[in-house]
């Protein structure tokens, strides 16, 4: 077993004091910057805006529905089950009411959005820089299948997609071209671009590491690909077989080969806060590689922790250091969760003013060239989290748990929401009543 196959010992974990961290926190760090490259001014406490979408001056409140997917849940026509748990959970009265409480208690009542004005103005503080509508991008069907031991079908995989495309989601990312020995688990990708290119709702990218990835790709009807490079030396060693400087190399020739066939790239950096091998990752080697593929033409650069060791402490320098490079409404981020902490981390993201989040379906994932990372954070969480915080998917969650179910039953597993075994509980419990 190679040293990228274990996970991160304690003494590597990244962690804010190899960080300035008073500067980064001081009031002097927090003063709006003069120049403002539409990178935003300052974040903390929300007191000004990065994005468009953010940041409005008084904190709009949720008005909508504590549980707008229960409204669907009655459309969803092959989900008997499911259907069944909606009926309970109404018959359970979860209310939208006015007490100030973000539990679900069957003895308690629910609200997203608190009317106790002596709270209001804290809420503000936090949540103000919050954008309004958040795109996930889900990677399920790639980041999450493309570790799993067992090869799925291509026809679940097929299936798996549709599901996930039919629960409103708008960016589904379908598979990979990368090389069948690296990656067996996706060696079908042709296959499955072929039962689903016709899907119309979302868009499917896919990944290529390289030109002849790219071409396989387009040849295959894909419409969108992405690359993927890493601010980590070793893992770029170990997942794309050479190193940061040559797979920059590769990519301006995908980028320019996809620009003649106006096809959108995004970008992927690996390893934003830590690397199995290396440890810390410096935020400043990150906004590098970010730079980079943003210069190339990427229009989205997605910043992962692919071995989920990021916490707050260290993720808000280091999206700090890209947002000083990279304008805010062109960056993604992208978290495992292997240590707990990709909710805390899409959080403050948020609030930094990111408005697109990759997440898995069950959260599903893993990277097969960084062992002892574990899935990606479950997408049902996310839309779970942003429901409650009144952010706007456009996902159906009746819908997006049944994809959870139908692609956990087939691996044989639970799934590795909290929501959906939560959710699932709940109207089970309720459904007894
Ligand atoms: C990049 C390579 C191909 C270099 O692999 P290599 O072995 O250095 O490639 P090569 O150029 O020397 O070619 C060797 C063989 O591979 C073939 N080949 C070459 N390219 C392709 C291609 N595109 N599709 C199919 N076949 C290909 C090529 O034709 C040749 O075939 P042979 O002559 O031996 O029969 C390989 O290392 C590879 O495929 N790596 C991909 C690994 C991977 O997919 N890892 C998981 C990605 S997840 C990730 O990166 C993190 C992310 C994005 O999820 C975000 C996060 O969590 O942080």
């Amino acid at each position: 077993m190679s040293s990228l196959e274990e996970p991160l010992g304690f003494d590597k974990l990244p962690s804010m004091s190899s960080i300035d961290r008073i500067q980064r926190f001081s009031a002097s760090a927090c003063r709006p910057r003069g120049d403002d490259r539409g990178l935003g001014k300052c974040w903390i406490e929300g007191r000004s805006c990065s994005t468009s979408n953010s940041c409005n001056e008084d904190y709009e409140e949720y008005t909508g529905e504590a549980f707008p997917w229960r409204r669907h849940m009655r459309d969803v026509s092959e989900g008997e089950a499911l259907n069944r748990r909606a009926s309970s959970l109404s018959k359970n009265q979860i209310k939208s009411g006015h007490v100030c409480d973000s539990r679900y208690l069957p003895d308690h009542q629910y609200s997203s959005k608190c009317n106790d004005r002596g709270t209001r103005g804290i809420t503000n503080k936090f949540l103000k820089g919050i954008p309004k509508f958040v795109k996930i991008v889900e990677v399920g069907p790639r980041d999450g299948l493309q570790n799993e031991k067992n090869i799925v079908p291509t026809s679940v995989k097929i299936e798996l997609i549709r599901r996930l495309v039919s629960s409103g989601l708008p960016v589904v990312e379908a598979t990979s071209f990368v090389s069948p020995k690296w990656v067996p688990q996706l060696a079908d990708a042709k296959d499955v671009m072929k039962g689903v290119c016709n899907l119309e709702d979302a868009r499917l990218p896919v990944l290529t590491p390289n030109i002849k990835g790219f071409e396989a790709a387009v040849a295959a009807g894909s419409k969108e690909v992405a690359v993927f490079a890493s601010a980590s030396e070793s893992f770029s060693k170990s997942n794309i077989n050479c190193s940061i400087e040559e797979s920059l190399v590769r990519y301006r020739a995908v980028c320019n080969a996809a620009k003649k066939l106006s096809v959108p790239v995004r970008g992927y950096v690996s390893c934003v806060v830590g690397c199995p091998v290396e440890g810390a990752i410096p935020p400043s080697k990150v906004a590098y590689v970010a730079k980079e593929l943003h210069n190339m033409g990427c229009f989205e650069i997605s910043l992962g922790d692919t071995i989920g060791v990021g916490t707050p402490g260290t993720v808000v320098p280091m999206l700090e250091a890209v947002m000083a490079v990279v304008p805010v409404d062109k960056l993604a981020v992208h978290f495992h969760d292997t240590y707990g902490q990709s909710l805390a981390n899409i959080l403050v993201s948020l609030q930094m003013g990111i408005s697109t989040v990759d997440a898995s379906v069950a959260g599903l994932g893993g990277c097969p060239y960084a062992k002892g990372a574990s899935g990606n954070v479950a997408t049902e969480d996310v839309v779970y989290m942003l429901t409650g915080l009144g952010v706007k998917t456009n996902v159906d969650l009746a819908k997006l748990m049944l994809a959870g179910d139908f692609i956990s039953e087939h691996l044989g597993r639970q799934s590795g929401s909290k929501t959906a075994i939560a959710l699932s509980r709940v109207t089970t419990d309720a459904s007894k009543i």
